[in-house]
């Protein structure tokens, strides 16, 4: 049984899998990891491996102390990885992104795949039919959008996320709330479009916070699936153990 862990800009999420089984689901503060993790490897005595990527400031010292109770496996850089890494900094390419590629190159095998993760950070990856890593993009999420429109103005409310009436906001925070959410989903449509146009077959998989929110407001219909990166963590574990 094993735990997979992504430590994300915004917070913490965890997964439990015997197998490809997805068993439980977890989500929490940076703040708490200890104790949190703790409560799962109580929970779930048979977990014998730990795998975790952090895109944040937790790094693997963090996460000795569970090494009393099972293996702990940081993903880096210099993993095997189940791709050809095309992107002109490799060393800087986000952990995350390598790992949701490599879920996409191991689930859909043998087709040009774009994975879309709506976080802290929206984030676009491009893993072509041949197992190539292309790269993709990086903007800001729903919620920075949000906050960055209040910290960088005088006269901008920080509004939470609502969905917008129209497309023509009528008031401050109609028009907020269009620009972030309508902003966003323009924006998707149009890579997908983009990307559509660039190759004949693409498979598109949404995931993050914010995934289901965006996937039933696209033009593009899209299955959203928010557990893709920690799904990912587990194949490329299972990649990992077979190619060392
Ligand atoms: N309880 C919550 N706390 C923070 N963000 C939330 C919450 N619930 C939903 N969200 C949405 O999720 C988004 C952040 O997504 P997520 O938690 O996947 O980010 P993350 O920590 O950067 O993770 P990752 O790096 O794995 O994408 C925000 O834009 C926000 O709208
Ligand atoms: C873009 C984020 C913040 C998304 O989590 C992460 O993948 C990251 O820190 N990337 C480093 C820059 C890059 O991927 O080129
Ligand atoms: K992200």
């Amino acid at each position: 049984m094993i735990v997979t862990v992504d430590v994300g800009n915004t917070r913490i999420k965890a997964a439990v899998f015997e197998g490809n089984t997805n068993l439980k689901n977890f989500v929490f503060d940076k703040t708490v990891l200890e104790n949190e993790i703790k409560k799962i490897l109580k929970e779930f005595q048979t977990i014998n491996n730990l795998v975790v990527s952090s895109v944040a400031d937790v790094e693997k010292q963090a996460f000795l102390v569970f090494e009393k109770w099972v293996q702990v496996h940081f993903v880096s850089h210099e993993d095997a990885f189940p791709f050809i890494n095309n992107y002109g900094t490799p060393k800087t390419l986000g952990i995350d992104r390598m790992v949701l590629a490599a879920g996409a190159a191991l689930l859909y095998p043998n087709q040009n795949r774009l994975v879309i993760d709506a976080g802290t950070c929206v984030t676009y990856d491009f893993v072509d039919e041949n197992n190539v890593y292309q790269g993709g993009a990086i903007a800001p999420g729903l919620r920075l959008r949000y906050e960055s429109l209040h910290a960088f103005t005088a006269k901008l409310p920080l509004l939470k996320l609502q969905s917008p009436e129209s497309y023509v906001g009528k008031s401050t925070s109609e028009s907020i709330h269009s620009g972030v959410v309508n902003g966003l989903v323009y924006e998707i449509d149009g890579f997908i479009e983009e990307y559509k146009t660039g190759c004949s077959k693409i498979i598109i998989i949404l995931t993050g916070g914010d995934a289901e929110f965006l996937a039933k407001r696209l033009k593009n219909t899209i299955f959203a699936n928010s557990n893709f990166l920690l799904e990912s963590l587990n194949q490329t574990f299972q990649y990992k153990i077979k190619n060392d």
